[in-house]
């Protein structure tokens, strides 16, 4: 698999996932939010962080990045595209996934390892998961997701929610944790998997998700 994490102004998790990919021989490039010309890629990255500051709302100013047009297009291509935390931020503003998301219920910046239920094992992202009750980093202020009732039970109709709150930490819909676009191969998410891929570092719950992606695209 040959993959792009894509950096924006004030990202800050590209370095821990650019490692874990790595880590797992996934040929990885980091390319700026500025290119336009990265259609050479299996899957894109958009990693977590504070991107333009959080101004605005996060992710409100990064969906016009000019890599969002590719981005786009790759989704609509069937390649993978992955938003962690600021990268799930910017993937609802820029309607590759539906909802949002906004403050937490008890506003302030919630750090912390959470319990996971992996709702639906049989994704891309998830298939490689021999178990579905897990472990995550967390680490945000506006990780509450939200949509509204129509939207989140045609979410659970589709088995679109990859993944849970065991207990819904920052008030989200239906505790929801990660959602996939209808096609199975857009994916965003406010755990970390790429902060906790070393034993040695207390949690490896998230090698799970690295080892999914490179299992086979046909098998999900
Ligand atoms: N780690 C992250 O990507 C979280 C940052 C995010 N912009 C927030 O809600 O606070």
């Amino acid at each position: 698999m040959k993959a792009a994490v894509v950096q924006f102004p004030g990202s800050n998790c590209d370095v821990d996932l650019v490692k874990a990919l790595k880590q797992f021989d996934v040929a990885v490039d980091v390319v700026s939010h500025q290119q336009t010309d990265v259609f050479d890629y299996d899957a894109l990255f958009l990693p977590g962080g504070f991107s333009f500051g959080d101004y605005l709302r996060s992710g409100a100013i990064a969906r016009f990045s000019p890599i969002m047009t590719t981005v786009k297009q790759a989704a609509a291509a069937g390649k993978t595209v992955v938003g962690i935390c600021n990268g799930f931020q910017i993937l609802t503003e820029a309607d590759l996934l539906p909802g949002q998301l906004m403050q937490n219920e008890t506003p302030g910046f919630i750090c912390d390892q959470v319990g996971i239920e992996i709702e639906n094992p049989a994704t891309r992202f998830t298939k490689a998961y021999d178990r579905t009750e897990i472990t995550l980093p967390v680490a945000h202020g506006e990780g509450r997701y939200y949509a509204d009732e129509a939207t989140v039970a045609q979410l659970n109709t589709q088995h679109q929610v990859v993944l849970r709150y065991q207990t819904n930490v920052n008030g989200s819909s239906d505790h929801i944790a990660g959602i996939m676009n209808e096609a199975g191969n857009v994916f965003g998410l406010m755990p970390h998997p790429e902060r906790a891929v070393e034993s040695l570092l207390g949690n490896a719950d998230g090698q799970g998700f690295f080892r999914s992606l490179l299992a086979p695209v046909d098998v999900h």
